[in-house]
């Protein structure tokens, strides 16, 4: 294990151990990584209040200053690229590559950020009364509280803590339970770098329920930004409301992923596998509904499973592996029931359908279901899980009305060559991001987020500041 291995919580620029513990384990060998601090609600309360505390002189920082400091963190992780990303796939099960390209991702926000921290700035406005001067300046929102899921252990922690910090606000992380190791190491570096105590608190709980409420209802967090399910976004929105917390959700999707009759059929096919295929397909903007047209269905779907048996599975360790393990027992279980269910409701499995035992319990083989239809569970939920499930439709009016047709709106994707289609479909998709001819569209300047059920709010982008900033108009009166 490297020196980056930390335990405990991070408050105040302290490792603070706490008597109870919990396991972090390696998904891929079952073994124990680390066990580590489990804080309460009374230690979610100190570091929001060391949080508070830290603010009264981080937000007086000169942009410069902060920027600078953002900029030193952003190299200790590009430093530390492959420590980090063995980290991540110890307690995550990526392959190594694919965390050390997560680790450049995530990194790549804080370099952003840093950046945006120099562009803050405000308006003089026209005015109504020539005794007056109206200029609109921009603050930091305060305290803020994050929450984040496991399947990006690492940039979904610096998507919310380097705006927030460019911003001039500080913040309280509740990593996840499942992979809490990857902020910590990211706190180490932050205190390394000198980004001053109690900025960023990281407080790795078992009790997500009572800390998350903490974080939700406290008076003095003024903003939360989550990632995770809409049934916990929900919770967390109506918490929120005890006292109007300002809020960012980027909750769960169900993509569709279309393929029309005059695309390139080799392109969407490994366009689709890019995205379907990373993570294990443990990713929010995961391809789910793989909408064919008729006429290119057979030649897409044989391109597509030869293309899924040349996947390589295994112990994210392994060099050359395309898929580690699932991240748990209940997600491997979501999957089968998801598999078999729609293979009894008339799908049929092309290749994979099982657990992948001579690997492991957590290994899912990947999969393609063909002669899915829109009424199965698969096509409903979001599948989590390295599974392709190809659905039919005649006409392009079809595909649109079958890929809109969720109350979720995160990411979408469509594959076709004629100029007017792309830009008929792009309008039409319900969705906050549309890919055309890629299945990539993440990238820290590109703003990420949903509509309808998939959240509120957009991070990353030149937008991505605004969330952990304020409007103050200031009304300078007597100039006449
Ligand atoms: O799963 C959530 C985020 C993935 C991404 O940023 O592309």
């Amino acid at each position: 294990m490297s020196s980056l291995t930390k335990k405990d919580c991070f408050i105040e620029g302290h490792w603070v151990p706490t008597d109870k513990r919990f396991s972090v384990t390696n998904p891929a060998t079952g073994d124990v990584l680390a066990e580590v601090a489990d804080a309460d609600e009374d230690l979610t309360q100190r570091a929001i209040n060391v949080a508070e505390t830290a603010l009264k002189s981080w937000r007086k920082k000169t942009a410069r200053e902060r920027a600078v400091l953002l900029r030193k963190w952003y190299e200790a992780m590009m430093e530390n690229k492959q420590a980090l990303g063995e980290l991540m796939s110890a307690e995550q099960g990526k392959p190594v590559a694919e965390a050390v390209g997560e680790v450049e991702y995530g990194a790549s926000f804080v370099d952003w950020f840093a950046g945006e921290a120099e562009r803050i700035d405000g308006d003089i406005l026209p005015n109504a009364d020539s005794s007056k001067r109206v200029m609109v300046t921009k603050e930091p929102v305060g305290v803020c509280a994050a929450i984040t899921p496991w399947n990006f252990p690492n940039a979904m922690i610096t998507r919310k803590i380097a705006p927030a910090l460019a911003a001039g606000c500080t913040i309280v992380v509740k990593p996840p339970q499942l992979t809490p190791l990857s902020s910590l190491a990211l706190a180490q570096l932050a205190s390394e770098v000198g980004i001053p105590d109690g900025v960023i608190n990281i407080i790795p709980t078992s009790d997500a329920k009572t800390v998350g409420k903490r974080l939700a209802t406290s008076p003095k967090v003024r903003k939360l930004s989550f990632t995770g399910s809409t049934g916990v976004g929900k919770i967390l929105m109506q918490q929120c409301s005890e006292h109007v917390t300002k809020l960012s959700l980027e909750l769960g999707g169900n993509a569709p992923f279309i393929v029309f009759d005059d695309a390139d059929i080799e392109q969407a096919a490994e366009q689709l596998i890019a995205c379907k295929f990373r993570n294990g397909g443990q990713t929010c903007v995961s391809a789910n509904r793989i909408l064919v047209q008729k006429s290119v269905a057979e030649k897409f779907t044989d391109t597509v499973v030869s293309k899924v048996k040349g996947l390589k599975v295994g112990p994210g360790t392994e060099e050359g592996v395309d898929l580690g393990p699932l991240i748990d027992q209940d997600a491997v279980d979501k999957v089968q029931r998801l598999v078999l269910s729609a293979k009894s409701d008339g799908a049929t499995i092309e290749t994979g359908g099982s657990v992948m035992t001579e690997l492991g319990d957590l290994f899912y083989a990947p999969t393609v279901l063909t002669g899915v239809t829109d009424d199965m569970d698969i096509s409903e939920e979001e599948i989590f899980g390295p599974v392709v499930a190809i659905n039919t439709f005649e006409s392009e009016e079809e595909g649109i009305e079958k890929a809109n047709n969720t109350p979720f709106g995160l990411a979408s994707y469509f594959a076709a060559k004629d100029t007017a289609r792309i830009f008929r479909v792009s309008d039409a998709l319900e969705y906050g991001m549309v890919g055309v001819n890629t299945g990539g569209i993440s990238h820290a300047y590109n703003p990420f987020g949903g509509i309808k059920e998939s959240g509120v709010g957009r991070e990353g982008s030149k937008y991505g500041i605004d969330e952990y900033l304020e409007l103050k108009t200031v009304t300078l009166g007597g100039l006449g």
